[in-house]
Order: C-alpha cells, then structure tokens, then sequence
C-alpha cells in the first residue's frame, strides 16, 4: 500500500513511523527542504515508550502536486494550515482517498466540500513531540479512532490491520460524534495545560490544576449531558496519565510562538454550548487566556 503522509511534525512522523513499520511504502510530505534533506539522509527514527528507538526508511518531499497516485493521503497538518491544502487537494485526482488527523471540529464541515470521493476521519488518543526533524518521541500510547464519512469503507479498513499494540487502530461510525468526543477531552486538556504550561500527567497530580478540571468537565457535562456516559470523567484522567510526559499540542504551540488550534476545538465547543444555552465560564476564561497569549506574541 503506498502512503503519503502530509506534515512531517508529531503525528505525521509518528503515524508514517508506524505505517512503514507495518511494511507500507511511506512518503512524508513536509514543507522545508531543509526538513526533506534531513529525513532522506537520516531516515526516520521513532523513540517509543519504552525508549528504544525504531528506524524506518521513508521517503520525503516537498512536492505534494508531483506525488504518483496513493492509495491513500493521511492529512497530519495543523488546522491553521488545512487551507492552503484544500486548495491543492482540488487539484488532486477525485480518486485519491483522504484521512485527516487534526483535533477539533471545524475541518469535518470544510473537508466534506472537496471533490475526493472518499473521506475519512482520525481521532487520536496518544501523545506525539517532535525530539528533531526527523526525531519523533511516542509520549503515551492511546487509540486511533477512525470513521470513515464518505465512500468506500474497505480503503480504510487497511488500516485496521497494522496489528501494532503501540498503534492500535478501531472502526467507529459517527465521525463528526468521534471529533465532538475528542474535541471535548481536548478542551479539558489543551488549554489548561496551555495556560498553566504543564505537561498532561501534572494536570491529575497538581491539586489545583484538578480542581479546575473538575470544574470545566462539570459544566460541558451541564451543556452536554450525554457525555458524562460517552466520556466518563475517569476516561480523561485516564487520557491525562497515559499521556502524562507528553506537552499537549497546545502547550507546543505556545512554546513556538504559535497560533493555536483553540477556535477549532474549544471556540466550537463553546458555541455549541452556547446554543444549548450555556455559557462555560471557566472554559471561555481559558479560551481568552490563549488568545491572549497569542494576542501578545509571547514567545518563550
Ligand atoms: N502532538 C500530539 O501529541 C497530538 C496532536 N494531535 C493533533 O494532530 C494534528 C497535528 O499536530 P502535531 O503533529 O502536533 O503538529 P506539528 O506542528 O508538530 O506538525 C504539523 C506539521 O505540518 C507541517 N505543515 C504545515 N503545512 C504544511 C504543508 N502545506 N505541507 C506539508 N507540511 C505542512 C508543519 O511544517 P513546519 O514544521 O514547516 O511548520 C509541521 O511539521 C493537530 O490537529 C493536533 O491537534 C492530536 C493528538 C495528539
Ligand atoms: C491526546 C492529547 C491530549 C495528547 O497531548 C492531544 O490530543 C493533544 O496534545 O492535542
């Protein structure tokens, strides 16, 4: 099965470390040069829980309009960056099949006006930091969700058979369910972690840090009320541990200088919750401390 990964940070190493593991024919499609030169002279190492360390041979490039056909083009890009490649993606033969992997909810809508044919979605429960441009640390192993919301289910049934305990794949159904669950553990997660910049386990041991945890998940569970059965307030504490070493993706961007994912996952959240009636004001605080934060530039 040829692969193309497109994004060569986190999750894109670490997804196309485990699909060239499982013998697929993996090209990773990053931006720089400088990147691509590195990858294709050092190859891809992956530092997995345990620290040893796992090589793969991948290819990399820049060039995502010369690619030769793929069976499949897994989308491992910050939301902010999805635009631009929608763009490209028009361009790409309809045929071409595409899995997105980003947190967060407002790319489900945007990805389903593409011409592709088939269209699938991840949600994903481990950790991911880049240790070096062609380093990838695995910081907690954790679920790939995958929902497949249009076309043909056995393109993507594939995957299912990685058969990596490191990587475990599972079919759900509802993918648009799947990124609301997600983007609702992330909302407990990212911008707390963010705002306090603490990695994820410090979240359940940092007395505080819990209580306000606490709080946030008490009100999404007052606007949502199924979750409290769909995520149980043990399964975030569980994600928390699991992924305890890991600096969530937020935290990382806030480290970098970056702008952050936090419209797409907590700003929707928040929105939804506000058609239900409910404002979250401990989670809208956190959600104008990032801002804010982005606002002023800091760059640590
Ligand atoms: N890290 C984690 O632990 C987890 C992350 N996620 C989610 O996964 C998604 C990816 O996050 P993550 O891997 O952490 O992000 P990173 O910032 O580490 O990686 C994104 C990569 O995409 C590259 N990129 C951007 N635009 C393009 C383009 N047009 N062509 C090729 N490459 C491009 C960036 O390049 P450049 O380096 O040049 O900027 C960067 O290397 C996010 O939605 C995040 O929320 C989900 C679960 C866990
Ligand atoms: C799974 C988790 C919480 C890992 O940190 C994540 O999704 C992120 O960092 O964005």
């Amino acid at each position: 099965m040829d692969v193309a990964v497109i994004g060569a940070g986190a999750v894109g190493q670490l997804t196309a470390s485990f699909l060239a593991e499982s013998g697929m024919s993996v090209t990773l499609v990053a931006r720089r040069q400088e990147q691509v030169n590195e990858l294709n002279t050092k190859q891809l190492t992956r530092i997995n829980v345990d620290g040893t360390k796992t090589v793969q041979n991948v290819v990399s490039t820049t060039d995502l309009a010369t690619l030769p056909p793929q069976d499949l083009l897994v989308i491992a890009v910050k939301y902010g960056h999805l635009q631009k490649l929608y763009k490209q993606f028009a361009a790409l033969s309809s045929d071409m099949p595409l899995l997105f992997m980003q947190n967060g909810l407002a790319h489900f809508e945007e990805a389903l006006t593409l011409p592709q044919k088939n269209i699938a979605f991840c949600s994903i429960s481990f950790g991911a930091q880049m240790m070096g441009q062609a380093t990838v640390q695995h910081r907690g192993v954790g679920r790939c969700k995958l929902a497949v919301e249009r076309g043909d289910q056995r393109i993507f049934q594939k995957l299912l058979q990685l058969q990596n305990s490191l990587f475990p794949v599972e079919l759900v159904r509802n993918a648009e369910q799947m990124l609301f669950e997600k983007a609702v553990l992330n909302s407990l997660i990212n911008p707390l972690s963010a705002v306090l910049q603490v990695k994820n386990g410090e979240l359940v041991t940092n007395q505080q840090a819990f209580l306000l945890m606490e709080t946030i998940y008490k009100e999404l569970t007052e606007a949502f009320e199924a979750i409290e059965q769909t995520i149980p307030f043990a399964d975030v504490v569980d994600l928390c541990r699991k992924t305890a070493k890991n600096t969530s993706s937020m935290l990382t961007d806030r480290l970098q200088g970056r702008k952050s994912e936090i419209e797409t996952i907590v700003g929707v959240i928040l929105n939804k919750a506000l058609a239900n009636g409910h404002n979250l004001p401990t989670l809208r605080t956190l959600y104008h401390q990032v801002l804010a934060i982005e606002e002023s530039g800091e760059r640590s």
